[in-house]
């Protein structure tokens, strides 16, 4: 194992998601001569996270609001775990799927409380069992209720208030959620640890995620499966990030992700030539709380714990200190790259374990850094940079 948000904990065994299929699905607005979305067919398996990648104005926005059915389809079929989804009345439909947007969508007149359980309200769950949902769901998304429970969405952060959205569209335990750019707005970090969250948060749950996003790196961290789409959202490729970075399908796919010779160039890079990223280290005989601390000071919520002769021997999280003695046996095991371990190498052995980041370790195994796919994209773009196909026309610097 390497380290990984993705990984923590594992995903649930019993998927709490359901199938998803869209079966020749068409959509012509009123007025347009082309179809927005044009003969859509797509499976989606229950409890994975498919994200819908490409251009603006491809119709990713469009199919994905069929599902629920904001956008009613000009022709087609659409089945939610085997329920044809044409024939159940739109608003009944649309409280079994949850639905998180840029910006979050929250209503600014109401307190957060008000917000996370309008759907539990309009389902009439008893005021006791939705007051406890309410609290459940916003320890879930990371935010103390005793402090935001009667805020208004005005007092929070942009971050803040996307973990509200998500707590929202979660909050009747929807077997299927839709994402439309939900992280769009906020800052690259917050952005990053939100994006760690919905992993986190996914493996608890196990529903049903489909996710809209113009971000291939997001995409890559975040799918299971990843639908590249072109124009009037036909499917360029459909399949796990692995197998898009590996072998692009068609010519589109290749622009998003640079093909397979990109991927051999990274076999040319070292870890050595690009930035670690740090994180909070202690060794085994340290105090728990001062790692504790120090993790809670991050963005992230993982921490690497050493040996005496500071080699990575596990990563721990947040929550596997709390109530822990020793940081002697605590967490999980690391698998590690070195410095000169080249990037298609720890490109490998994060896609091989589902994680979104690598120990590295330098001379004498000693902990470095660590490489994260964001860095890995970043690798991607400069190689682009300078083997794209302007790169000989351009001035040497
Ligand atoms: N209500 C509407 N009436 C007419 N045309 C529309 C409407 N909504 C979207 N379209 C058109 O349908 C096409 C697909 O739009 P859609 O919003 O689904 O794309 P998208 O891939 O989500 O775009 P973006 O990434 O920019 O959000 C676009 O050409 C858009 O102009």
């Amino acid at each position: 194992m390497t380290t990984s948000q993705k990984a923590v904990p594992q995903r649930a065994e019993n998927a709490a998601g359901v199938d998803i299929v869209l079966d020749s699905v068409t959509k012509r607005y009123p007025g347009q001569k082309a179809a927005a979305v044009d003969d859509f067919s797509l499976t989606i398996n229950a409890g994975e996270i498919v994200v819908f990648v490409g251009p603006s104005g491809c119709g990713k926005t469009t199919t994905m609001r069929m599902i629920n059915r904001l956008i009613e389809p000009t022709s087609g079929s659409i089945f939610i775990g085997g329920k044809d989804a044409l024939s159940i009345p739109a608003n009944e439909l649309r409280r079994s799927i949850g639905y998180s947007i840029q910006q979050a969508g929250l209503f600014p007149h109401m307190t957060i409380a008000q917000n996370v359980s309008m759907v539990p309200s309009l389902l009439k769950w008893d005021k006791k069992k939705t007051a406890a949902r309410t609290e459940e769901m916003l320890h879930l998304v990371g935010l103390d209720p005793a402090i935001y429970l009667n805020r208004f969405p005005r007092q929070l952060s942009g971050g803040q208030q996307q973990r509200v959205g998500v707590a929202r569209a979660l909050a009747a335990d929807p077997p299927v959620l839709l994402m439309d750019e939900p992280f769009g707005a906020v800052d690259p970090i917050t952005r990053a640890s939100l994006q760690d969250e919905l992993i986190r948060l996914h493996a608890e749950i196990g529903t049903t995620i489909v996710f809209v996003t113009h971000d291939f790196s997001e995409a890559v961290k975040l799918g299971d499966k990843i639908a590249v789409l072109g124009d009037r959202s036909t499917v360029e490729q459909y399949d796990t990030p692995e197998a898009i970075l590996a072998n692009p399908a068609t010519e589109m796919v290749a622009g998003f992700v640079g093909g397979g010779a990109l991927l051999q160039q990274l076999g040319l890079v070292r870890v050595r030539d690009v930035d670690l990223q740090q994180r909070p280290t202690a060794h085994e005989n340290d105090p728990v709380d001062d790692l504790a601390r120090a993790i809670d000071a991050t963005d992230d919520n993982w921490g690497i714990i050493l040996d005496d002769r500071d080699r990575p021997v596990r990563w721990v999280r947040d929550h596997h200190l709390r109530n822990a003695r020793s940081l002697r046996d605590n967490g999980v095991p690391a698998d590690l790259v070195s410095m000169s371990s080249t990037l298609q190498q720890a490109l490998e052995a994060i896609l091989s374990t589902g994680c979104v980041s690598a120990i590295v370790t330098g001379k004498n195994g000693r902990y470095e850094g660590i490489v994260t796919i964001e860095t890995l994209m970043a690798a991607i773009r400069d190689i682009r940079v300078e083997t794209g196909p302007d790169a000989e026309a351009r001035e040497p610097e």
